[in-house]
């Protein structure tokens, strides 16, 4: 028997039940935001916080070219989000709905899984509001307002990738109910946050990032396209929700896929409830582990996280 845990009538304009799995209670919601968590209005920047969002734009172009998807960089540059300044997010909204009915929405800080996922359902990109200092300008644990609007925002200009994120947001109902928001947060990670596309023939250098996660970042973007510390395997999505995480280092191994409009086949053109059915709660395979099933662009040597990783000194490339 076919049950379907997310019955076609959803309402996905009513925020979901959080599920048991649902990361809610550490987060203590700030006294301005409802349970939507959106802030009232995005947050005003000193000039010297434009700045920053200026050196840290300046240092990713360095980096981007040849490094960067082409969907990416296009997005860029038809959001103009180099003009100067941390982007006002009304005017970010204005142009994504007309180019893919998104808009950017400011929120304070990480926000609970189910309310994360309802807005995405309804194509609103939920972006942390502030940015990062000079102190912590490498490298900060939670998302800011650069990694959220430049990392992710350029990519929500691919109608492929603008509906399959929509989808992912929509495929939080089902995995609540089944209990695993982990198998499904293990997907994004590798695709929204740390993809990889191989827009040409293998031979021809074709490898590009299109993951916010590494191309906000000057060290990933480079580590991820030319190191030969971490794997590089092809997308097996079956294979990738039972496949842990690094949340606070360089990725011991990336996923590829070749086209958005095959990872949107692998994904949404197909129903999870088997796979959530023969997934166990937590993950099968280590974060660097290589299997009889993958399909291996590159295997890794491992070698920085083998030095001891992020603060040992281990150099990245
Ligand atoms: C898997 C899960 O959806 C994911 O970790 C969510 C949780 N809450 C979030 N909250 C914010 N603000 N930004 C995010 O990227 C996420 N990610
Ligand atoms: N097709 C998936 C939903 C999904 C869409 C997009 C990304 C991931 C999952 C399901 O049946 O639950
Ligand atoms: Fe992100």
């Amino acid at each position: 028997m076919l049950t379907h845990a997310t019955p076609p009538e959803t309402d996905f304009t009513r925020l979901p039940d959080p599920g048991p799995d649902v990361f809610t209670a550490p987060l203590q919601r700030p006294a301005e935001v409802g349970e939507d968590w959106l802030e009232p209005a995005q947050r005003q920047y000193s000039a010297e916080e434009h700045r920053i969002w200026d050196d840290l734009y300046a240092r990713q172009m360095q980096v981007l070219p040849g490094r960067a998807a082409s969907a990416f960089l296009a997005g860029l540059e038809r959001l103009d989000l180099g003009r100067g300044g941390v982007p006002d997010f009304a005017r970010l909204s204005e142009e994504l709905s007309g180019l893919t009915g998104w808009s950017v929405v400011p929120v304070p800080m990480l926000i609970p899984d189910h309310v994360f996922f309802w807005h995405l359902a309804n194509r609103r990109f939920p972006a942390g509001n502030f940015i990062r200092t000079r102190e912590t300008f490498d490298y900060i644990q939670e998302p800011d307002v650069f990694h959220d609007v430049f990392g992710h925002v350029p990519m929500l200009t691919d109608p492929t990738f603008a509906d399959y994120m929509q989808e992912y947001g929509r495929a939080g109902w089902k995995a609540m109910r089944y209990n695993r928001l982990k198998a499904l947060g293990a997907l994004y990670w590798y695709t929204v946050e740390f993809g990889l596309i191989l827009e040409g023939p293998e031979e021809a250098d074709g490898l590009r990032a299109y993951g916010a996660g590494i191309l906000s970042g000057p060290t990933e973007t480079v580590f991820s396209i030319e190191a030969q510390s971490p794997n590089r395997i092809m997308l097996n999505v079956d294979r990738v929700m039972r496949t842990d995480y690094v949340i606070d280092d360089l990725q011991p191994t990336y996923f590829v896929i070749e086209n958005f409009g095959e990872l949107y086949h692998d994904t949404v053109d197909r129903d999870f409830d088997r796979l959530y059915r023969a997934l166990g709660p937590g993950f099968t395979y280590a974060n660097s582990a290589v299997i009889d099933v993958d399909d291996v662009l590159h295997r890794g040597t491992q070698e920085y996280a083998l030095r001891g990783g992020r603060g040992s000194g281990a150099k990245p490339v």
